[in-house]
């Protein structure tokens, strides 16, 4: 401890619950826990691996330094003989967007899902050692969300045996994929397929794009990275780039040919498997993404919380300490909702990690029925987590005032490195979009007696929610989870069968669906908020050890569903799923619940289990002693280096000579 204070003692004191029991409960078991635990604190212990200057690095010494890093955790990794989980705790311990997050995360999850097992068996050996590293490029200057526009083409040459992969136009250069820019040898690389001059729709294909000689681009590949993105430090690591083909030639088997093949004459043959597992990639990264949520929102809310209990403003009595800002019932309204949140991400991540398996699993057995549930799941999960987080982190800056916006707080860092992937894998619009048409056709089909299943099992009692009515007399008939997750259940029903009626009376569906698509993306959010809170009230059905762990549990689910159902009172009210006298008694209850949370705040928090190393915020520091730190690092600034800055000479000297002279 620094200085042997800890400034938070005395909060850590009030904890009404086993913090290490919790700490199990976050990290999802013991063997998670035991690995996370020792991973970060490896990490965090090795200078090697420091993050301090990353905010005043120029692009090129950031980039270097990243570099740097990704080879000496490949290193430690090798050396320490790590298993596959701590190699990749390790990576994300070292928390600096790298080449390695899309080789291990797209290049790899890409070949294992769409190649064949002769495809898999010479690829993925190569990969595994990064005897290649590789990139997953999608996404072109002209098309991103809509993969069937992409414009890049794949046409096969029977001649030779050969796919020639050609950019016809400046649009179809690729554009975004990271580690493109200056590092992959290989791309899985979408293009159109072509044969005997006709079209097949969008493939992957493994494309060498640089030599492993000497790194230099291969002929006909034109290559580099796209320019300096938001923020500073944060995503800039990555080295997100820009490629062109000039009719670039690759053998036939290097089209991942799981979904279709080609044969030695040209022809097109589709397997059993649908289509759409050509999007598989994106599907296995969404799921992913909606895991990364709840991390990025609890490190944001780690912060937030430690510093609220530091900091201290008004209200002092008779000479007595000021009132602690944790202490304030607004900061508390919009505090620890995000906590609540943090936990709740968490447990639905847990949950779509197992969806994601399960599903995984069917595939392999030529089961493909649960495929658009785990299409739908992902894409609306990762849709509202991350729109949350990105706002949640950005709240918590401001519920850290002044000192939330300066680089040592890490919340710029966080937030800059946050906030694209609102955007990427998937715009979250566009991705709301795909859920509103599979609700949409959920709906249609009710009355033809396909029951509806998976998360959308709901609607299958369709008659019973729309008549349904809460019945709700006191403040805590809202702390009932069959109560709750009734109201949440008709409201989401009905926002979607309000929609369906909607789009009925248009002659052209497609054209109600762009009128509706406002009114649609509401119904898929209150579906997914429906899928979060059930899947957190679940979670709380299950065994959970330790000295009041299940109870704050049980606080943190009412304050998150109760502060859904205020924010979102006009859609509760506007369906009648609930009276305006039940809305504000949700209220009341939802305040008492800040009241039970306050004292555990800070252990909640501590539950988390982050190093001061991954927080990375001098506000968030364990010890709390923030003060002495922020104002030791304000000296540590380049600009602080000289008294007299550079310059002074130059511009503010003759300018105050000027005006000495003007008064004279
Ligand atoms: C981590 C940082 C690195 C970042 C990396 C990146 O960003 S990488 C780049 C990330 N880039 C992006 O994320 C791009 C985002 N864009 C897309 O994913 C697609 O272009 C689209 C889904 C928007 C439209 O697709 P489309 O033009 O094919 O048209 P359509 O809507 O007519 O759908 C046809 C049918 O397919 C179904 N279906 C669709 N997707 C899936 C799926 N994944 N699985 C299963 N099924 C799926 C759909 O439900 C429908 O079923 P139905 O009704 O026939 O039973
Ligand atoms: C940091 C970062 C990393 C990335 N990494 C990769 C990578 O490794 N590999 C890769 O291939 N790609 C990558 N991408 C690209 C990313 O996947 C795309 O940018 C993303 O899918 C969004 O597509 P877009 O850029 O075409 O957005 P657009 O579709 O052009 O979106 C612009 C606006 O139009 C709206 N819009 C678009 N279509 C519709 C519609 N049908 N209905 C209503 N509104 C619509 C959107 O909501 C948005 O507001 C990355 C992007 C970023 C920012």
């Amino acid at each position: 401890m620094e200085g042997g204070v800890d400034y938070l003692a005395d909060e850590r004191k009030k904890a009404e619950f086993d913090v290490q029991q919790m700490k199990i409960v976050w990290a999802g078991s013991h063997h998670t826990f035991e690995i996370s635990d020792r991973i970060s604190k490896l990490v965090a212990n090795d200078p090697a691996f420091s993050k301090d200057e990353r905010t005043m690095l120029p692009r090129k010494e950031l980039f270097k330094n990243t570099l740097r890093k990704a080879s000496y955790a490949w290193k430690r990794i090798n050396d320490l003989h790590l298993s596959e989980e701590e190699a990749s705790q390790l990576r994300f311990y070292v928390d600096e967007p790298a080449f390695t997050d899309l080789h291990w995360g797209m290049f790899i999850p890409a070949i294992k899902g769409q190649g064949t097992d002769e495809q898999q068996k010479k690829w993925l050996p190569l990969a595994y050692k990064m005897q290649i590293i590789g990139c997953y490029a999608q996404t072109e200057l002209g098309h991103g969300s809509n993969v069937q526009g992409l414009e890049t083409t794949a046409t096969f040459d029977p001649q030779t045996d050969e796919f020639v992969i050609h950019s016809p136009t400046l649009t179809s250069s690729k554009w975004w994929p990271g580690g493109l820019g200056k590092v992959s040898t290989h791309g899985v690389v979408y293009a159109r397929l072509i044969t005997d001059g006709q079209e097949h729709g969008i493939h992957g294909f493994i494309v060498q794009l640089r030599r492993l000689e000497d790194h230099r681009p291969l002929p006909g590949i034109i290559i580099g990275d796209i320019g300096m993105k938001f923020g500073n430090g944060a995503y800039n690591t990555m080295d997100n780039g820009v490629l062109r083909f000039d009719h670039v030639r690759i053998p036939r088997d290097q089209m991942l040919m799981r979904v279709s093949q080609v044969t030695r004459d040209g022809k097109v043959v589709q397997s059993d498997v649908p289509r759409q597992l050509v999007y598989g990639t994106m599907v296995y990264v969404r799921q992913t993404i909606v895991q990364d949520a709840s991390c990025a929102l609890s490190r944001a809310v780690c912060i937030a919380t430690r510093y609220s209990a530091v900091r201290r403003q008004f209200g002092s009595h008779n000479g007595g300490p000021e009132t602690q800002v944790i202490d304030y019932k607004t900061q508390q309204s919009r505090l620890f909702p995000l906590l609540a949140s943090a936990y709740a991400f968490r447990f639905v991540g847990e949950w779509l990690k197992w969806l994601y398996t399960d599903v995984t699993q069917r595939l392999q057995a030529n089961d493909f029925s649960t495929l658009p549930e785990a299409h739908a799941c992902t894409a609306g999960l990762k849709s509202l987590t991350t729109s949350v987080t990105a706002d949640g982190i950005e709240e918590c800056r401001k519920l850290c005032g002044g000192h939330g916006y300066l680089c040592t707080s890490g919340l710029p860092e966080l937030f800059a490195v946050y906030v694209p992937a609102c955007t990427y894998e998937g715009d979250n619009i566009v991705l709301m979009l795909q859920v509103a048409r599979i609700l949409m056709k959920t709906v249609s089909q009710l009355g033809s007696g396909k029951l509806p299943v998976g998360t959308m099992a709901y609607m299958g009692r369709i008659e019973h929610l729309l008549q349904y009515r809460c019945n709700v007399q006191k403040a805590e008939d809202w702390l009932n989870p069959a109560i709750v997750l009734e109201a949440f259940e008709a409201r989401a029903a009905r926002m979607s069968v309000s929609c369906a009626k909607k789009l009925s009376k248009f002659a052209n569906p497609e054209e109600g669906f762009a009128e509706l698509s406002a009114d649609l993306v509401e119904a898929v959010v209150a579906h997914c908020q429906l899928i979060v809170v059930s899947k957190f009230i679940e979670k709380l059905q299950q065994d959970i050890p330790g000295k009041g762990v299940k109870q704050q549990l049980k606080v943190l689910c009412g304050v998150y569903y109760l502060f859904l159902l205020h924010k979102h009172q006009g859609d509760f009210l506007a369906t009648s799923c609930v009276t305006p006298k039940q809305a504000s008694l949700a209220n009341d209850q939802l305040r008492v619940l800040y009241s039970q949370v306050r004292p555990n705040a800070i252990a909640l928090v501590d539950a988390f289990n982050y190093t001061d190393h991954f927080l990375g915020s001098i506000l968030g520091r364990y010890d709390g002693n923030v003060y002495p730190k922020l104002y030791e690092a304000a000296w540590k600034d380049p600009l602080n280096d000289s008294v007299v800055p550079d310059g002074y000479h130059q511009y503010i000297r003759p300018l105050l000579k000027q005006q000495r002279s003007a008064k004279l």
